[in-house]
């Protein structure tokens, strides 16, 4: 179980601050939904988080920041999950879940039975088990994003950074994950961080959410706090109608002006 935060985040890239003292705590077995719009920095804030990209400030995991760590050490706290990442097509689903387990095999030691048996749990929990002698150029767009995801699990870091899990999946693939993500979450106390474009989605899993607007974070607190029409008419520029759904979390429905 870990808290993760952020205190006083910046970020500049290509000259530009893309974020600017950023303030964000998700504690110990929660879900923060990231929002905002295109280009607001959920992405550079994510990487800032898993310690990808330069920043000042500090990233904090239970209190101790995590700059000082090694990357073995923080990976085993802090797993990172990238949006579209570069995958090397001749490798299999199966060696490539089990990077994964890297930050737990011993300088120039090999994986042990545990390891593979983790990396089989977790394909087989993802729906991969099929797949896993499949090189990963043969892979449609979403069993590729199962796969990423799968290579973060397969880490069993106590912290989940997730750059939009589920863009490129299916309904019932979008479901199986979120859920999955819930249940781990309760199951095994783990901290979930993600961004997520559906905000009627991130609405019913997220137990708060930071709208991320202008550099900053523009907006925190509960779903029914931050998915408001106002926030959203003033921070997407769109126009929307906001229901309360099931056990009243809000829904958001697009408005023809
Ligand atoms: N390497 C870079 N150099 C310069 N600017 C960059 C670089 N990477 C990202 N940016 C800019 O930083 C800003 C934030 O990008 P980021 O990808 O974090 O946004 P986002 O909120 O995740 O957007 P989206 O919803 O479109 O995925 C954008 O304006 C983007 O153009």
């Amino acid at each position: 179980m870990s808290r993760v935060e952020a205190r006083g985040l910046g970020v500049v890239l290509g000259g530009r601050a893309v974020l600017a003292g950023v303030d964000l705590r998700a504690d110990a077995g929660e879900w923060l939904a990231v929002i905002g719009a295109n280009g607001a920095g959920k992405s550079t804030l994510l990487r800032a988080l898993a310690g990808l990209l330069p920043h000042s400030g500090e990233v904090l995991v239970d209190g101790t920041p995590v700059r000082g760590l090694r990357p073995r050490e923080r990976a085993r706290l802090l797993a990172y999950a990238p949006q579209t990442p570069a995958l090397p097509g001749d490798m299999t689903v199966f060696d490539y879940a089990l990077l994964g387990r890297t930050p737990y095999i011993p300088h120039l030691g090999r994986e042990s039975r545990a390891d593979r048996e983790v990396t089989g749990s977790v394909l087989e929990r993802l729906d991969l088990t099929a797949l896993a002698g499949r090189t990963l150029g043969h892979l449609s767009g979403g069993e590729r994003q199962r796969v990423v995801l799968a290579r973060a699990l397969t880490q069993r870091a106590s912290v989940l950074l997730l750059d939009e899990p589920t863009t490129a999946l299916d309904l019932g693939h979008q479901q199986q994950v979120l859920e999955l993500l819930d249940r781990l979450r309760l199951a095994d106390g783990l901290t979930v961080v993600t961004t997520l474009h559906d905000l009627s989605v991130a609405g019913q899993y997220a137990d708060r959410m930071t709208l991320v607007a202008d550099g900053g974070a523009a907006a925190t607190g509960t779903p029914e706090q931050v998915l408001t029409e106002e926030l959203i008419g003033e921070h997407f520029d769109a126009r929307v109608r906001v229901v309360a759904g099931t056990g009243g979390r809000p829904q958001v429905h697009l408005e023809r002006p």
